[in-house]
């Protein structure tokens, strides 16, 4: 079974492979896939959309996927490392520029599972979902 590009939701995943190498990692600027080496007794480490939060966007999550071949079975076991379900995650004051604002709204993992569901299959991606305007950019409020 292969797995289509994704970015994982937590913190990290740990993967550990079978020695048939199929984990694969996009890398932009010209695009391409780069195959993760199958090591014996090694974890790839994956950064994931929740590490994107808590760091303010400097530790951007990894697009990544899994290919299989017809001649070798290939077994991967991941583990998602992340926050407990009734966390919040903000960006940390320490990765904010002085003078800018967070990038990202505070989210629990639960609910980021929510707005990724939401986002499943159409053009969006569930981290811009997170975005907080710009100042200046506010929606002005309804007043009553
Ligand atoms: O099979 C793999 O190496 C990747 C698994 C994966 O990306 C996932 O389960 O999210
Ligand atoms: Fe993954």
């Amino acid at each position: 079974m292969g797995l289509a590009a994704h970015t994982d939701s937590g913190f990290f995943t740990f993967i550990m492979q079978s020695l048939v190498p199929g984990l694969q990692l996009h890398r932009p600027g010209p695009d391409r896939w780069v195959t993760v080496p199958a090591l014996p007794g090694a974890f790839a480490v994956v950064v994931a959309d929740l590490f994107q939060v808590l760091t303010n966007g400097r530790f951007r999550s990894a697009l990544h996927r899994a290919v299989v071949n017809s001649e070798h079975e290939r077994i991967s076991v991941p583990y998602f490392l992340g926050p407990p379900g009734d966390m919040t995650v903000a960006p940390l004051a320490s990765a904010v520029l002085p003078g800018t604002r967070p990038v990202y709204r505070a989210v629990t993992w639960p609910e980021y599972m929510v707005v990724r569901k939401k986002t499943f299959g159409t053009d969006k991606s569930a981290l811009d979902m997170l975005e907080v305007a710009p100042e200046g950019e506010e929606k002005e409020q309804p007043q009553n």
